[in-house]
């Protein structure tokens, strides 16, 4: 997508210099800035402090790691270790295992000589596969947003509650969430987006500033603003992006995902969720008791980051000295609220019966 009128992906491989470039999301989205990551442990700390986010950017990330790690030393010792390495950065979202194995299957026959090289082509291959798919996704969302601004007078927005970041910044471009609301933008359909700011991390600053770039209208809100704006008929659909998504169709998002799922069912509303198929979890069942939910530090929650009023980024205090804070990062949300999953290969409901349709090979495997 577009900054400041160039076009960027959320990570990108440098040839000239052998490294991979991630956008700091930390800084966003009041200062921009690039690194590099150059080190295994480069590439831990910035999945581990959300440098870079979102399940799907967290999965490339690791397949770039991976290369790293075969460059380094391509034995298969050195190869577990990094799988292990890179896997206990984040509990929650699927994608980062669902890379690391994909990549460890397909090294393994490799002769270690040229696993360099073949660990380099599959990251490339799995950063290009999730533009494709977030791209189909968008398609398919946007046949839903087209069904209901055909209801409405010419001219009147569909208006869209989104939660957390599922945009180009949490993927490799494009979003999940966002993916639809760029396309049916650019397709000439009037839109308005509620951005739920999602505290404690604020990447709902992140979609604002995502969707202020592409010119889509939009306002930021209060997480607890939803229910009221649905209750008052200001919502017309939900979508939101998953971390894991599993077999039956429970859905993990960033915590407080759940909430606006019970309000949306409350109020009629519909409720999509956005997924590319690597998020899918086919060995789970029953996402409540089944998804380890990461608890990140309380830090997140009684401090807060933002523009000082001399335009610097600076960090405050929210909450009495002393307090302690609880951070749970994620929930889950049983498949009964959810009206549908937009996937790469179309919509289809949340149930064992509506995944396995559009994914049997997946659903044939998992048994
Ligand atoms: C397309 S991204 C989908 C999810 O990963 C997203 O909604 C989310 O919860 C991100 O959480 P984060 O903690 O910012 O990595």
């Amino acid at each position: 997508m577009k900054v400041n009128g160039k076009h960027y992906r959320s990570l990108w491989w440098v040839e000239s210099r052998g490294e991979l470039e991630i956008i700091d999301q930390r800084w966003l989205p009041h200062d921009f800035r690039i690194e590099a990551l150059t080190t295994m442990q480069d590439y831990a700390d910035a999945i581990v402090e959300m440098r870079v986010r979102g399940a799907p950017l967290i999965g490339a990330t690791a397949a770039y790691g991976m290369a790293l790690a075969m460059a380094q030393d391509p034995s298969d010792a050195n190869m577990d270790k990094s799988w292990d390495f890179l896997d206990r950065t984040r509990p929650t979202a699927i994608n980062l295992r669902w890379a690391l194995n994909r990549c460890r299957e397909a090294l393994r026959p490799v002769a270690e000589g040229n696993r360099a090289d073949v660990a380099l082509k599959l990251a490339h291959e799995i950063a290009d596969e999730d533009v494709d798919i977030c791209h189909s996704i968008g398609q398919h969302g946007l046949a839903l947003i087209r069904e209901i601004a055909a209801k409405k007078p010419v001219g009147e927005p569909v208006r869209i509650l989104t939660h957390c970041n599922a945009g180009w910044l949490a993927t490799v471009d494009w979003g999940t969430a966002t993916s639809p609301m760029y396309q049916a933008f650019d397709a000439g359909i009037p839109l308005h987006v509620w951005v739920d700011e999602t505290r404690p991390r604020n990447q709902g600053a992140l979609t604002s500033w995502e969707l202020g770039s592409h010119g889509i209208p939009h306002k930021y809100i209060v997480d607890n603003a939803g229910g009221h704006l649905m209750q008052h008929g200001l919502v017309d659909l939900v979508i939101v992006g998953t971390d894991r998504t599993t077999r039956r169709g429970d859905v993990c998002n960033k915590i407080g995902t759940y909430l606006k799922a019970l309000a949306a069912h409350d109020n009629g509303v519909p409720f999509y969720v956005a997924l590319p198929s690597p998020t899918i979890d086919w060995t789970v069942d029953d996402g409540v008791a089944e998804i380890p939910i990461e608890e990140r530090d309380a830090f997140e929650v009684t401090h807060v980051q933002g523009l000082n009023a001399d335009g610097k980024i600076s960090t405050v205090q929210v909450s009495p000295n002393g307090t302690q804070g609880g951070n749970p990062a994620f929930d889950v949300t049983p498949n009964r609220l959810v009206t549908g999953l937009i996937t790469e290969r179309g919509v289809c409901a949340a149930t064992p019966e509506g995944l396995a349709a559009l994914f049997p090979e997946m659903a044939k495997v998992s048994g």
